[in-house]
């Protein structure tokens, strides 16, 4: 689905790098059925979620990603005043974000890694393996902001009780999960012909056998984190979301989620990653008259 796109030869590359972030968050809401999180069926484990809302925070973040992709533009090179122009953005992009939905928080982790990956792909257009992009942001992400504020965040509270990586590391690292978990299934599951749903499906269930979702830890503790990444890697060892075995385990760790409360929100933003890395591998909306 393409939120934007119609005409992309008359968008400059920040617009464009917009609207691939814009329906990356859009392609990861819709994605159903997926696992105690908002999609086309329900809220899952989330009482203050719906899909429109989870649409309405999505489009109202394409003025902060252009605005990080022209940032990169302008600065050109990986330092210190690209990173805090970034954090200054990605800010106003979160105040966006709770102002429409009324502050509910429905992409913050997703405008930190989206928001790294848009600025470095605009950095460099022409290297787009996502090897090279996800290096080119940690590299951003391992720089000091020195504006940012330290709340104590439900992320940095569970990282503290549990010694876990969160979603910075996780961006620090190059996004591990990301390239080594999830785009390899999303080709594994597409080359096996399990179809782009379910390939998507798969892509997200990678991310979750081993991610330390501070989301999950938060709201389930260490139990639900198990819960998760044992119930993703069943569905997989099943045969995955295109299977008979796959969809009987991926309909029971949805109920066991929800049980618990344990909606995988980090693994979901880094599936909006792995789609908007997909994207800019293949070329799709990112130069004008290839797609
Ligand atoms: C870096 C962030 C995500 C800090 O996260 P923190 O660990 O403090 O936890 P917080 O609870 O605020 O958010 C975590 C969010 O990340 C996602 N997440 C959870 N676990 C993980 C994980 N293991 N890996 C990746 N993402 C995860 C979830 O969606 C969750 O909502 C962010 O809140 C932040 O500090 N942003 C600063 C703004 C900025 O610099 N923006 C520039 C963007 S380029
Ligand atoms: N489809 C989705 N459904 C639910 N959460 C999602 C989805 N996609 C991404 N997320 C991520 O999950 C996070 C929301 O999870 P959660 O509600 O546990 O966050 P929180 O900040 O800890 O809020 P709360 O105060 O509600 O506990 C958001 O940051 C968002 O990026």
């Amino acid at each position: 689905m393409h939120a934007f796109n119609l005409q992309p030869e008359r968008l400059s590359l920040a617009e464009r790098l917009a609207d691939i972030a814009v329906d990356a968050l859009i392609d990861e809401a819709d994605l159903s059925p997926k696992p105690a999180l908002v999609d086309r069926r329900g809220n899952g484990a989330h009482t203050d979620l719906h899909l429109g809302l989870m649409h309405a925070s999505a489009l109202s973040l394409w003025p902060a990603f252009k605005e990080m992709a022209d940032a990169a533009l302008d600065c050109g090179e990986i330092g210190l005043p690209l990173r805090e122009a970034l954090g200054r953005i990605g800010r106003e992009g979160e105040a966006a974000m709770l102002a429409t939905t009324n502050g509910v928080n429905t992409h913050r982790g997703a405008i930190w890694a989206l928001g790294l990956l848009v600025a470095a792909t605009a950095l460099e257009p022409e290297s787009s393996v996502a090897s090279s992009v996800t290096l080119r942001a940690a590299r951003l992400a391992l720089l000091n902001d020195r504006y940012a504020p330290q709340p104590l965040s439900h992320g940095a509270q569970v990282a503290q009780r549990y010694g876990v990586r969160g979603a910075r590391e996780e961006a620090q690292l190059a996004f591990p999960a990301v390239t080594g978990l999830g785009l390899p299934q999303l080709k594994r599951s597409r080359a096996a012909g399990a179809g782009e749903q379910n390939a998507r499906l798969d892509a997200l269930l990678a991310i979750m056998t081993t991610l330390a979702d501070t989301c999950v830890l938060y709201r389930a503790g260490k139990p639900g984190l198990q819960a998760m990444q044992q119930g993703a890697k069943a569905v997989l060892d099943a045969g995955g979301s295109a299977s008979l075995g796959g969809r009987r385990q991926l309909h029971a760790l949805d109920q066991q989620l929800i049980a618990l409360n344990a909606s995988p929100g980090g693994a979901a933003d880094l599936l909006a990653a792995c789609l908007f890395l997909d994207r800019i591998e293949r070329g799709d909306g990112l130069f004008p008259g290839v797609c």
